[in-house]
């Protein structure tokens, strides 16, 4: 069967677009693999399939498969490439709103060419935890669920971390089992501005944008550095992206992620 699919990437986080509204596919861990695969395949951090929602909580559902073949509920760079996908195909650029594991998202233009996605109220937030890694018996670690888990550690710089040996073994810390984490390196750059460098679980490599970790940071910044919204932060690509957020000094709601999504090339698959 011929599937077309579009390559896209927000920030340098990349992903394989299908629009499986009525061609009924339901892929295979091992074809999610193949097709993420960068030498055999399209290459990409993860697929996104366009599908109709049945709850009837919202206009649009995705299904989200990451490069191990494993779903995760979601995908923040991957949401606003989900959205100028599809504002693509629809033919214009109407605010919608699609199911994902952790909630409905909404989705709308924002200037500058840029997609805004409103995220899943953050939970589980955990501030001044610590955990003993290998370098040190008890590093302060803060933790937030952003649609998927986070850890955020600040760092000094982050061009020092080694982030693909230090963010697998926290990944993997019985800490954070039996689901593990993503690993965020944040930098403070000055007031309401950081660096981050992460560690994303079900690519278990560095990706050069992570969104919901980015949003973790920011949120986590909120409360041990005073950052108030909106905050920039520059993420591996060399790319910004951009949180803001409502904070009543003990819940955030609102949160919403505004950045790049971009269409890199289309092309047909072989399933
Ligand atoms: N790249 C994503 C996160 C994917 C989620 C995933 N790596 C996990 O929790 O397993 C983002 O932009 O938010």
């Amino acid at each position: 069967m011929k599937v077309p699919f579009t390559k896209m990437q927000g920030a340098g986080n990349d992903f394989v677009l299908i629009d499986n509204r009525s061609l009924g596919l339901q892929l295979t861990a091992e074809q999610a693999i193949r097709i993420c695969d960068r030498f055999r395949g399209v290459g990409a951090a993860g697929i996104l399939l366009w599908e109709a929602n049945s709850s009837g909580r919202a206009d649009w559902a995705w299904t989200f498969l990451q490069s191990d073949g494993d779903t995760a509920d979601m995908c923040g760079n991957g949401a606003r490439c989900f959205g100028r996908f599809v504002h693509q195909c629809l033919g214009h650029n109407a605010p919608f709103t699609f199911e994902t594991g952790a909630g409905v998202v909404a989705v709308a233009a924002a200037p500058n060419d840029e997609i805004s996605i409103a995220l899943p109220e953050p939970k589980d937030m955990l501030w001044n935890d610590t955990i003993s890694l290998s370098t040190s018996t008890s590093t302060t670690v803060h933790f937030a669920n952003t649609g998927v888990p986070h850890a955020v550690f600040f760092v000094p710089d982050v061009r020092e971390i080694d982030v693909v040996v230090l963010g697998r073994e926290v990944r993997n810390h019985a800490h954070y089992a039996p689901r593990g984490t993503n690993v965020n390196f944040v930098q403070v750059l000055g007031l309401n501005s950081l660096a981050i460098r992460s560690y994303e679980r079900g690519v278990e490599l560095e990706t050069l944008a992570c969104g919901t970790g980015v949003a973790a940071a920011v949120l986590i910044a909120a409360r041990t550095h005073n950052f108030t919204s909106p905050v920039r932060v520059q993420v591996e690509s060399g790319d910004c992206l951009e949180i803001s957020f409502e904070d009543d000094g003990s819940n955030f709601s609102d949160v919403r992620l505004i950045g790049p999504a971009e269409i890199a090339f289309t092309g047909e698959l072989e399933i």
